[in-house]
């Protein structure tokens, strides 16, 4: 039978340093979707109190969440966006802007995740000093409705394959043609 693929909308989540940006081009470019990059949308206040060596609070996440989902609204033939999204409200708020929401779990253990954003504290906003935060905010989304986690060591090019062939397994059949009406 003909299969349609509905439009996609994907978050690419985790922990700093788990790969959501690398795994979310790739995927945005796969799948011809437009990428919304998360950090993008943070207020200069966000950025400062990171930068700082402050981790956010659910007040400091609050305004740029309900933004994320409205950019995620926003894009009717669906679209790949990369945010942290570490508890459970964060993503049943953005699941509120797009109900059926789709999240790609990148799970990477805390030695992995610190070594990566130490090399790359020179160019990033984000200090190495916040990595423990990250860990001890998230909550996993494994077992939420509409998750597949991948291991953020595998190669970019496997990830990708892998959300593809979860998406084509999820994706509905064509409905059958509506009954001419007399
Ligand atoms: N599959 C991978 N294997 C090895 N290294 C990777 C992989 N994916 C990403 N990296 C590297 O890990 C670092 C962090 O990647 P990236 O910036 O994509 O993570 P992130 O989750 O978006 O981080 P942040 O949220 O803090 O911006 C980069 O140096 C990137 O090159
Ligand atoms: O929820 C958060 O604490 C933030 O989104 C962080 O995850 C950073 O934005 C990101 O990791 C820096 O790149």
């Amino acid at each position: 039978m003909e299969t349609r693929t509905e439009p996609a909308w994907l978050v690419v989540m985790g922990v700093s340093g788990c790969g959501k940006s690398s795994l979310g081009q790739a995927l945005a470019a796969d799948l011809g979707l437009p990428l919304i990059e998360g950090d993008d949308f943070h207020p200069e206040a966000n950025i400062r109190k990171m930068q700082s060596g402050t981790p956010l609070n659910d007040e400091d996440r609050a305004g740029w969440l309900i933004r994320l989902g409205e950019e995620l609204a926003s894009r009717p033939a669906g679209a790949v966006l990369t945010c942290s999204a570490l508890k459970r409200a964060y993503r049943d708020r953005l699941r509120s802007a797009v109900p059926g929401l789709r999240f790609v779990f990148m799970q990477i253990d805390k030695s992995e995740a610190l070594a990566r954003v130490q090399a790359r504290s020179a160019v990033h906003i984000f200090p190495a000093s916040l990595v423990d935060s990250q860990f001890q905010t998230l909550e996993s989304p494994v077992g939420e409705p509409g998750v597949l986690s991948v291991p953020a060591t595998a190669p970019l090019a496997q990830s990708a394959a892998q959300v593809r062939a979860w998406l084509q397994a999820e994706a509905r059949p064509a409905l059958p043609a509506a009954p001419a009406q007399s």
